[in-house]
């Protein structure tokens, strides 16, 4: 297999999380190619390059989508939202060294056999039309194989992980299996996003408002469950195993505690879902994040997920406009021991 990190690296969606890791690449000199499928974007993109807040701008090529020839070599970086998969997969051919760096899981995506993923555990915000983007909260990369992996696919996946760890926009952690990191991740995301995006709040008043507390910690540890149940292995992200946050929450008084220590943390930070509630024809992660747990619960009880799914699906399919009451929606799927 030929050396893939001397070629092009074709980054597909340049959001948040596109235009960071495009931006950490060009830093240290990789050749990449920013890919969006929003014209004005590509426009501004080609005079003035992408920029990261604070830290400036470099020149790459962008282009649009529908002009976009993807290469028969080469790293291709996914990252878009899950649900807009379906049109970049239609157009790789089955060679391509396929990564993708997303939140919640895709059952067409889940299906490719490619090696590896990423998992982002910091957060960037991109403004809407133009390829500029924030680092609202610190975090690490993972990435990992998703796969057995053959010899020649761990040296590819080493030296992509190398590649982006070198500016030090975010830390990376080359870890041997992608699948424990990305669970954990989804445990967290599947909690936080719908509910910062249904009630239109910062993600930090969810450590804050007595129902939003509730409803988190409820949901956490109903994920928790859910992913206990289907035997699925986590990993620690952040400061917490998995199974020490499930341990704090179900300890009187830690929860309340751990929520003042944290809240700092999560304010002013960027929940990804919450653009995709406010445009017209509004489409969602909500089916990769909590339609994939429901999936795997089966006949498991997960009460508050199917509340939350059904509430998100309301606002988006009636066009409600996000609003702290919707979560009172989900307050009578609260488990009783906890009802407020
Ligand atoms: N932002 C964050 O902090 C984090 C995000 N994630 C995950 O990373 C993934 C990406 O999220 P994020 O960067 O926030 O997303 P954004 O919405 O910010 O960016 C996605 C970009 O992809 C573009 N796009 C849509 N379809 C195509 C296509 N066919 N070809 C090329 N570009 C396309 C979108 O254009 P348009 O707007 O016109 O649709 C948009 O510019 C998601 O799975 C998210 O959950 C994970 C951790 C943190
Ligand atoms: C910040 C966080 C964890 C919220 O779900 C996230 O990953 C996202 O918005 O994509």
């Amino acid at each position: 297999m030929p050396n893939l990190i001397n070629k092009p690296i074709h980054i597909v969606g340049v959001g948040g999380i596109g235009a960071a890791l495009g931006w950490a690449l060009a830093q240290e000199g990789y050749s990449v190619i920013l890919v969006d499928s929003l014209r004005s974007k590509v426009t501004e993109g080609i005079k003035h390059g992408v920029t990261l807040v604070t830290l400036g701008a470099h020149t790459v090529p962008f282009i649009a989508f529908d002009d976009w020839m993807p290469p028969k070599e080469g790293f291709i970086l996914l990252c878009t939202k899950t649900y807009d998969n379906p049109k970049v997969l239609a157009r790789l051919s089955g060679d391509a060294f396929l990564v993708p760096v997303q939140n919640g899981f895709d059952p067409e995506l889940d299906r490719r056999s490619h090696a590896c993923e990423g998992i982002a555990s910091f957060v960037s915000e991109c403004q809407r039309d133009y390829p500029v983007t924030r680092i609202t909260r610190p975090g690490s990369l993972h990435i990992g194989a998703r796969r057995p992996i053959t010899y020649d696919e761990r040296i590819e996946i080493a030296s992509l992980a190398l590649a982006l760890g070198k500016a030090k926009l975010f830390p990376v952690e080359l870890v041997e299996d992608i699948r424990p990191y990305k669970a954990t991740k989804l445990m967290y995301n599947a909690a936080i996003s719908p509910l910062a995006a249904a009630a239109g709040v910062d993600n930090g008043e969810l450590l804050t408002d007595q129902l939003a507390k509730l409803l988190f910690f409820a949901l956490l540890q109903e994920n928790y469950a859910i992913l206990q149940n289907a035997k699925i292995p986590l990993a620690r992200i952040g400061p917490f195993h998995p199974d020490t946050v499930s341990l704090i929450l179900r300890t009187p008084w830690l929860p309340a505690l751990m929520a003042i220590f944290f809240r700092p943390s999560l304010r002013g930070t960027y929940c990804s879902m919450a653009p995709d509630m406010h445009v017209q024809h509004a489409r969602t992660e909500i089916d990769a994040y909590t339609g994939h747990l429901i999936r795997l619960a089966g006949e498991f009880p997960c009460p508050l997920n199917r509340a939350v799914l059904a509430l998100i699906m309301k606002i988006t399919t009636e066009g409600l406009k996000p609003q702290y009451q919707h979560l009172q929606n989900l307050e009578s799927h609260l488990p009783v021991r906890i009802h407020p």
